[in-house]
C-alpha cells in the first residue's frame, strides 16, 4: 500500500505554510522529513493526519482519497501519529493509555489486529517495567515511547512521527532507532517521520525529503542528500556556508 500526498497548499492567514508538495512513502518504508524551524513539517503532518484540512491537492491511501476526512476517520483506515508535544492521558497508567487505542482497533481494524498484543507492543518499546505506572510519573523519554505504542496499538498501515528523538538522550535515540527498524519488520507498516537530529534521520529512513520555507526543495536517499548543496545552505545558514567554504578555500579575492 502507498501513502501519497500530491501536490498539497495550506495557508494560514497569509502565511503559505505548505506549497504545493508531493511526497509518498510505501508499506515497509521508513521515511524522513526534515526542514528548519517554520518550514512547514508538523503542518504538513497535520494534514496528513486529518487534523487540518488542505486547502489544495490531495492526500490518498491506497486508492481511497483521505484528506479532509478527520482525525477519527483517518485512525480507523489506518494512519497514526505521534505529537510533537506529548498528547498521553496523564492519570493513566501506561497500559491503561495504549488500551483505549487497542479498543479502537479491535473495532475498527481487527483485520489488520494480528498478532498485535498490548503485552507485545510494551515489550517491543521497552516499556513493560512501567505498565502500572501512570504516564504522568515516567521521564520524558520513556512518555515519548508509550505515546508510540499507543499510536501502534491502533494496528496503523502508516505511522507518522513528529520529532520523536526531542527531549531524549543519546542512549535513548539509539534504542528508538533500533525500535522503529524492528516494529517495521514486525508490523510492516510505513513510517513518516519529522525530526531535527540529523544524524537519527539519516540513520533510520531509506528516503528523505527536504522542506523549506513550506516547499519540498530536495529528497533522496540520505547519501545524496548528506551532499547535497541546498541541504547543507538549509542547515548551516547561507553565512555559516560561506564560513566553511571560506575556511578551505580562503576569503574571496576583492572585487
Ligand atoms: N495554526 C496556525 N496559524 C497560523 N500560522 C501557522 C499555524 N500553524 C503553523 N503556522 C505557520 O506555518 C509555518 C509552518 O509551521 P510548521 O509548524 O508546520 O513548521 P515546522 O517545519 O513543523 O517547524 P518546527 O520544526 O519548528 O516544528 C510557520 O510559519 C508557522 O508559523
Amino acid at each position: 500500500m502507498k501513502l501519497a500526498v500530491s501536490g498539497v497548499s495550506k495557508h494560514f492567514q497569509g502565511v503559505t505554510a505548505v506549497n504545493d508538495v508531493t511526497l509518498e512513502c510505501a508499506s515497509g518504508e521508513i521515511v524522513g522529513l526534515i526542514g528548519p524551524n517554520g518550514a512547514g513539517k508538523t503542518t504538513l503532518l497535520n494534514m496528513i493526519s486529518s487534523l487540518l484540512t488542505v486547502d489544495a491537492g490531495t492526500i490518498t491511501l491506497g486508492d481511497q482519497a483521505v484528506h479532509n476526512i478527520g482525525p477519527r476517520q483517518i485512525a480507523r483506515s489506518g494512519v497514526a501519529r505521534t505529537f510533537q508535544n506529548i498528547r498521553l492521558c496523564p492519570n493513566l497508567t501506561v497500559r491503561q493509555n495504549i488500551e483505549v487505542a487497542y479498543t479502537t482497533a479491535r473495532r475498527h481494524r481487527r483485520q489488520r489486529l494480528g498478532q498485535l498484543t498490548i503485552e507485545r507492543l510494551m515489550h517491543q518499546l521497552g516499556i513493560a517495567h512501567f505498565a502500572e505506572h501512570k504516564a504522568s510519573e515516567l521521564a520524558y523519554g520513556t512518555q515519548r515511547r508509550v505515546e508510540i505504542a499507543r499510536a501502534l496499538a491502533l494496528a496503523p498501515e502508516f505511522l507518522l512521527l513528529d520529532e520523536p528523538t526531542a527531549g531524549m538522550i543519546e542512549s535513548e535515540t539509539k534504542e528508538l532507532i533500533a525500535a522503529i527498524m524492528e516494529i517495521r519488520d514486525w508490523m510492516g507498516c510505513g513510517v513518516v517521520v519529522i525530526d531535527h537530529d540529523l544524524s537519527f534521520i539519516t540513520t533510520v529512513c531509506e528516503r528523505i525529503y527536504v522542506l523549506d520555507m513550506g516547499r519540498l526543495v530536495a529528497s533522496g536517499p540520505p547519501s545524496v542528500l548528506r551532499d547535497d548543496p541546498r541541504v547543507a545552505e538549509i542547515y548551516l545558514g547561507r553565512k555559516a556556508r560561506r564560513q566553511a567554504i571560506q575556511a578551505v578555500n580562503g576569503p574571496p579575492s576583492p572585487a
